[in-house]
Parts: structure tokens; C-alpha cells; sequence
């Protein structure tokens, strides 16, 4: 498909929109300063000595300066007091050093506490919100902006509070300036008003441009990823598809970096531009300084004062612009992250709020059950009518794309039915807390998560609070049959799995499937959901985790999921999904007896193994 051609548009975002995105300063500081008000409060205090240190230190040095042509025509010398001033400065400009350091140690220390900080909202935030957001590729351009910038967001702390410092020092030494010659200000607007111009002409292009790319940047961090990982590098090699990602990555990256590249010269050109046309307005408030100097109306002193505070107040103010639009652009991702934190999860007004059952009495029931994905026009399933008796070991069957996995995420309430209702005892499960109802689920998913961290945590996940129960762990190891897999490994429930870190060891799919199962038997959970839990195990191994999950989970109620059908017979009941629709339900014989889909695929497969 061709790509739709992206252009830049700088005016995508206006000076006022950067500058309203300022709103989130105040939410941004009070974030910091709950961080570590201790070390929040020491450094305003270090910016605010270190603002009235240039002023201070320019006029001790014109002290010095008109003393030292004191001391020149004087016959008797008298250094003392050149000397005191001396100490003086000397004195000031250890403080300024040592500050300085303070600011960017304590700036160093808040910044990377408040990115950890960041990064836990982030991920906590993530698991709040519901699947249909998680899914949606809106949501993931978005928190994909609010991660980013992480170290952005330290830069615009320590660049606000900077600006504050500056405005202290910009004042300072416009008032020693204006003390002197009130007209050098004249010449000081001039020198600056290119500048400003320059710095409202780009603001909040880069981060227009940021914006417009998000997708295509997470497209480039995907092909990144499938060209250069391991979980892809057999099909990659196998394939020769390596030129082909690399292609398709140069291409899409080259697009943006020419985007950027006109940007950052556009930038640069006018930037050269207005400089020089300030460079001259400071060069005219020189040679107006000397002027006054020779006539005798200014001491060197005094020319050395003013021609360094009309610098530093030029490069001061020139620096106040250009970081005014650094810190408008990084407000704009400021903006995107708390959006993101303000990201509300989608509870039900209708949802009550009624205390679970301890105990399931005749169990869930689907009623009239009909689901479209959101954004999507098409009946995944629809008049969805059964029962999941309490107790009962339930079977869903059906080819691929059937509906079987969208009715159990619409059983765990993943998803609310987009007509008909799920009941629990009897009453509609929508009157139960979402959170509380799902702590009622042990499940194990076909995609279920591997995670790279110990074999311990991988099991634990279950029930995470209980990762200190070794008995408990072992237990559910022993009845998965990850034991086997536990006592293979030579740092046991120590060892690091995957091979993204030092010592790491991969499993193979059905060991990694043992491990998983063991996770739902670590959850002492009321109704257990297996979808597709066994399909990397061997034959033996199969039949066994199936006995024992029979045995183990008697008068439990559970739900399995599996093309196999020497596994799905061992059901109390199986369900035969075809096109989102139930086409019979019943036992192994009477479906047998029905002599419709199950009996033809049961001797289908019965028939290979003949
Ligand atoms: N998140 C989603 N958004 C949109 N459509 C989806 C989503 N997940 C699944 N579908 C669609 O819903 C239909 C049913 O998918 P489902 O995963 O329930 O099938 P299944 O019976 O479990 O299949 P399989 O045996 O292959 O696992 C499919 O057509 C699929 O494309």
C-alpha cells in the first residue's frame, strides 16, 4: 500500500498553543517537589544566591579596575584596599563555582528520581485502564509520547527553574545598567527583539513535527525490534528478510530525518540572520560605551562594568527566548504525559458495586450474548445463549477465528457484551465491582506472558503476594508439572529465564507451558480458564496435565479450550462455536450421538492417529 506522503507543516502548532501548554507548569512542580521536597527546596534556594552573583561580581570588578587607576596616579600607594576587594571577588567566585555544582547535582539527583517516578506511574497507570483502550492504536500513540521525553522532562525542570534564576539575574543587572545610562536600554531591545522573533517564528514546529510522526516512529521501533531480535532472528535469517526490514526502515527514517533536516536548517539559517543584526546592536552599545569613556564621563571601571552586564544581560535575555520555546516544546509533551495520567478507566455507570458471592451457587450464564470488537462493524459472536454450571469442567471447541477466546475475555468482563448479558447466580455481572469479579479467574491464555525474570516469579505471577510461600509454589510446580522443568535447571527456582539477561535460560514452548499452567494453580482462584494451555506439550504429557487438572480442580469450575479432542472429552460438557454462533452443546456422547461438527472432527482426528 503506498504510503501517504506526510508533510511538515510548521504551523501545525501556533505560539499561542505552545505557550497555553504552560497551564501544566504548576501540576509539573508540585510532581517534583513531592518527589524530594528536601532536595526540591535547596535547589531554589542555590538558584536564588547564584542570581545575584554576576551583578555582584561585575561591580566588584569595576571596584577593582577604579582602583587600580587610583592606585597608578597616586604617589603614595595604599594597596589594602585593592586587596580586600580582590578577596572579595575571589571569595564570590569560589561561592558562584561551588552553587553552581550544588544546582546541577541536586537538578542531577530530583531529575532521576522523578523519571523513576515517571516510569512507575506509567506502568501503573498502563494497568488500570481497560483492554479496549490498551488496544487501541490511539492509546498506544499516545502513551508513546508520554514515555518519551522522560529525560526531556528533567531538561524542562531544570530549564524553568533556570529561567526563574535568570529573570533574578536579567533584573539585577538591568538595574545596575539603568543606574548608569538608562539609554543602553534602548540599545538592549533592539539587540533582542531578532531573537524573540526568531524563537515565535519556530516555536512547536519540532514537536509538530514529533507529533505527526508518532505512529511512524513506533513503526520504526517495531522494525527495529523484528529486525534485530531474537525472538525473530530464525524466520529473519531463514527468510533473507534482513534487507528487506532494513529497506523499509532507511526508507520511512530517511523521510523523517529530511523533514527534520529542512527544519533544523531553517532554523540555523535564521538564526544566523537575526544574530547578526543583534551582534550589531550590542557592537553600537560598545562603541557608545568607549565614546563616554574618552569624553571622561565613564571610569574604566565603569566600562568594564557596562560593557560586561550589556553582554551578559544580551546573552541573558537571548537565552530567556530560545529556552522559553525549549521549555513550551517539552510543556507540549508535558501535556501528552499527564493526558495520558488522566486517562480514565471506563468503569460502567451502570456497574454496582455488590459484594461477590463467596461461593458460585449455579453459575454463570449467557444470556442473548452478542460482541463486536470495538471500532469494528462485524458480530465476532452473536445470540450466545449457555450455561457454565458451577462445577462443571466446560469445553470450547471450534475452528480458528470461531469465538472461543472473545467469549472468555467477555466472561472475564475484558470486554462488555455489545448486547445480551452475562449472569452470575442469576444476577448480571455488570452489578459486581469489574476488579473484584476478575480476582475470581485463574487464567491461563494461549498467548500467556513469559516473563524474562526468575523461575520463581514466573510461577508466583499467580498470586504474587504469596512469593515468599516456597510450599505454595512447589505445590503448584508439582501439579503443572513444572517440577520436572524446576529440577533440569542448575539454579532451580533461581534460575533467570529467557535469554535477554546474563545467565538467562530459554525453555522450550511446552516447558515454558508447564510453568505457565503452574501460575493458575497458584491462584486458589474459584473458576480456572484454560485456553489452549497445552498445546506445546507432548502427547504423554498432555494426557497426564490433563488427568491431573481434572483430579486437582474437582468441584471446581473451569473452562478449557483446545483442538485437541482426546483432551476435550474428558469435559463434563464440550461446545461446539461455529462463525460466533453455538452449534450444539452436550457431553462427549451425546454429542458423538448428535452426529453433526464435534463427531466429524473427533473422528477426523481420531482417524490421523490410526
Ligand atoms: N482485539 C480484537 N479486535 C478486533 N477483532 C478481533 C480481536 N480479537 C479477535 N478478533 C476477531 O474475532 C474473531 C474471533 O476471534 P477469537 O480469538 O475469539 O477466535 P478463537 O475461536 O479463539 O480462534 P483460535 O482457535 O484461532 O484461537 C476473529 O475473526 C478475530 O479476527
Amino acid at each position: 500500500m503506498p504510503r501517504k506522503k506526510k508533510s511538515l507543516e510548521p504551523n501545525q502548532i501556533n505560539f499561542r498553543e505552545s505557550f497555553a501548554s504552560l497551564k501544566f507548569v504548576p501540576r509539573f512542580f508540585k510532581e517534583i517537589r513531592k518527589v524530594n521536597p528536601m532536595l526540591f527546596y535547596v535547589n531554589l534556594l542555590c538558584r536564588v544566591v547564584n542570581a545575584f552573583l554576576p551583578v555582584l561580581i561585575l561591580y566588584v570588578g569595576k571596584l577593582i579596575i577604579d582602583e587600580v587607576v587610583l592606585q597608578i596616579a597616586a604617589e603614595e600607594k595604599d594597596l589594602d584596599r585593592l586587596w580586600i576587594l580582590v578577596a572579595v571577588e575571589f571569595g564570590l567566585a569560589v561561592i558562584s563555582d561551588l552553587i553552581s555544582r550544588g544546582i546541577s547535582l541536586s537538578d542531577g539527583l530530583l531529575g532521576d528520581q522523578y523519571s523513576i517516578n515517571t516510569s512507575v506511574k506509567i506502568i501503573k497507570k498502563t494497568s488500570e485502564l481497560n483492554l479496549d483502550q490498551l488496544e487501541d492504536s490511539e492509546f498506544y500513540d499516545k502513551l508513546e509520547r508520554a514515555r518519551q521525553q522522560t529525560t526531556g522532562r528533567v531538561g524542562l525542570m531544570s530549564n524553568i527553574l533556570t529561567q526563574g534564576e535568570d529573570v533574578v539575574v536579567i533584573l539585577s543587572l538591568l538595574g545596575g545598567v539603568v543606574a548608569f545610562e538608562p539609554w543602553l536600554i534602548i540599545l538592549l531591545v533592539v539587540s533582542i527583539i531578532p531573537t524573540i522573533i526568531n524563537e515565535i517564528k519556530f516555536s512547536g514546529t519540532s514537536y509538530s513535527l514529533a507529533l505527526s510522526w508518532t505512529q511512524e516512529r513506533r513503526e520504526l521501533d517495531y522494525l527495529r525490534y523484528a529486525g534485530a531480535s531474537d525472538v525473530t532472528a530464525k524466520e529473519v535469517k531463514l527468510f533473507g528478510l534482513s534487507d528487506y526490514l532494513a529497506n523499509r526502515f532507511k526508507n520511512l527514517s530517511d523521510t523523517y530525518y529530511m523533514q527534520s533536516k529542512k527544519l533544523a536548517k531553517e532554523r540555523a539559517g535564521w538564526g544566523s540572520f537575526f544574530n547578526v543584526i543583534g551582534t550589531s546592536a550590542y557592537y553600537g552599545a560598545y562603541v557608545f560605551i568607549i565614546f563616554r569613556t574618552v569624553a571622561g564621563v565613564f571610569s574604566l571601571g565603569d566600562l568594564a562594568f557596562l560593557s560586561g552586564s550589556f553582554n551578559r544581560l544580551r546573552s541573558k535575555l537571548q537565552g530567556f527566548f530560545t529556552r522559553f520555546t525549549a521549555i513550551t516544546e517539552s510543556a507540549l509533551y508535558l501535556q501528552d504525559y499527564f493526558d495520558f495520567l488522566d486517562l480514565t478507566y471506563t468503569e460502567k455507570s451502570s456497574e454496582g458495586k455488590l459484594p461477590l458471592p463467596k461461593k458460585i451457587e449455579s453459575g454463570f450464564q449467557f444470556k442473548n450474548v452478542g460482541f463486536k470488537y470495538p471500532k469494528s462493524e462485524k458480530w465476532v459472536v452473536q445470540n450466545i445463549n449457555f450455561q457454565l454450571k458451577a462445577g462443571e469442567k466446560l469445553a470450547f471447541v471450534g475452528e480458528n477465528g470461531a469465538g472461543k477466546t472473545t467469549l472468555i475475555k467477555l466472561l472475564l468482563r475484558f470486554y462488555e457484551p455489545t448486547e445480551g448479558e452475562i449472569l452470575l447466580d442469576g444476577i448480571p455481572v455488570k452489578q459486581y465491582k469489574q476488579s473484584d469479579y476478575q480476582q475470581y479467574f485463574g487464567v491461563i491464555f494461549q498467548d500467556f506472558v513469559k516473563f524474562e525474570l526468575t523461575l520463581r516469579e514466573n510461577i508466583a505471577m499467580g498470586e504474587i503476594q504469596e512469593i515468599g510461600d516456597q510450599l505454595r509454589i512447589d505445590g503448584a510446580a508439582e501439579k503443572s508439572l513444572a517440577r520436572e522443568v524446576v529440577s533440569e535447571l542448575p539454579l532451580g527456582y533461581n534460575q533467570q529465564l529467557g535469554k535477554r539477561f546474563k545467565n538467562g535460560k530459554d525453555l522450550s514452548g511446552g516447558q515454558w507451558q508447564k510453568i505457565a499452567i503452574a501460575r493458575a494453580y497458584m491462584k486458589d482462584a474459584g473458576v480456572l480458564i484454560l485456553d489452549e494451555p497445552t498445546s506445546a506439550l507432548d502427547a504423554r504429557a498432555e494426557t497426564e496435565a490433563f488427568d491431573r487438572f481434572i483430579r486437582l480442580t474437582e468441584g471446581k469450575t473451569a473452562v478449557i479450550i483446545s483442538h485437541r479432542f482426546s483432551t476435550v472429552r474428558i469435559a463434563d460438557r464440550i461446545m461446539v462455536l461455529k462463525d460466533g454462533a453455538v452449534l450444539e452443546i452436550g457431553t462427549h456422547q451425546e454429542l458423538m450421538k448428535n452426529d453433526k461438527l464435534y463427531a466429524e472432527l473427533f473422528n477426523l482426528q481420531a482417524a490421523g492417529y490410526q
